[in-house]
């Protein structure tokens, strides 16, 4: 359920320090339901402060986030999981010496019920619900086509087909928003152009929202919905991508010495 206005996920006024470096300086967004929204900047502009905070892995000084309305400012991210926050991280979060469908099973553990009695007696409920996750990973793996790699052991594979089943895992919760921290780093040209495919499938038709940090603005112009702009802990700007790739401000940040100048330009 998104909040009045659409928005399901929300920063107001984040402020969060680290000794005498302020990463976040009254920061405020608003992710809205059903878009793919970036957050992009300069090295050092406070992107993955933000990122973190929205996942719990941050608690601000100041200000709130709010999830459907509700102040999760408090929580921790397990408990952000549980709501149906995902996060994917830079790099890779699979078990290297599994199967890609053995990687994907691993995150329903988090909605798994009963404790370890359910484990050594199998109820019928637990069994039900074991088969509803191997049908629900088999829906993942068809969506994310990996339908031919789903008993490769996953230390086999490729960066991009190991992060595709990253994206699985984190797809096994049924998420309501994914939170992804850098997706394209280390990904060739077409390893990038796949999963901007399925970012935007995501979104299409899971209805899911996606948050991501990038650093590939040709990637970040063609999937974004909304682009936030932060410099120094500062929103600098925010709007779509035509609106942020034209604002003086932003133009500014980049020339100034940012490696992603050109591309942003
Ligand atoms: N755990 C931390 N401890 C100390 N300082 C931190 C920590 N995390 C971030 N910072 C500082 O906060 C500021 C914002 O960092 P952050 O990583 O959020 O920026 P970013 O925009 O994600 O940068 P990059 O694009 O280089 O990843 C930087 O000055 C950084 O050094």
């Amino acid at each position: 359920m998104a909040a009045p206005g659409g928005a399901i996920m929300e920063a107001r006024a984040l402020g969060l320090r680290f000794g005498a470096v302020e990463a976040l300086k009254d920061v405020s967004i608003r992710i809205e339901a059903g878009s793919v929204h970036a957050l992009i900047g300069p090295n050092g502009a406070g992107k993955s402060s933000l990122l973190n905070c929205l996942s719990g892995f941050y608690h601000p000084w100041t200000g709130a986030v709010l999830f459907e309305g509700r102040d999760i400012s408090a929580t921790r991210p397990p408990e952000r999981a549980r709501l149906g926050i995902a996060r994917t991280f830079q790099g890779i979060q699979t078990y290297p010496s599994m199967t890609a469908r053995e990687n994907i099973l691993t995150g329903f553990h988090a909605q798994m019920k009963g404790g370890v009695f359910s484990g050594l007696f199998r109820p019928r409920s637990a069994i039900r619900q074991e088969e509803e996750f191997a049908t629900r990973a088999e829906e993942i793996i068809d969506f994310l086509e990996l339908e031919q790699d789903r008993h490769r052991t996953v230390g086999d594979m490729s960066y991009g087909l190991r992060k595709r089943v990253d994206l699985g895992r984190a797809l096994a919760l049924a998420p309501k928003i994914l939170v992804m921290d850098e997706p394209m780093a280390g990904m060739s040209p077409e390893e990038k152009g796949d999963l901007a495919r399925f970012i935007l499938d995501i979104r299409d038709h899971f209805g899911i929202p996606v948050v991501l940090v990038e650093h590939d603005m040709d990637v970040v112009m063609d999937i974004s919905d909304r682009v936030s702009v932060l410099e120094f802990g500062h929103v600098i700007a925010e709007g779509t991508p035509t609106e942020v790739r034209s604002d003086a401000r932003v133009i500014a940040a980049y020339l100034g010495g940012a490696p992603e100048a050109e591309a942003a330009a």
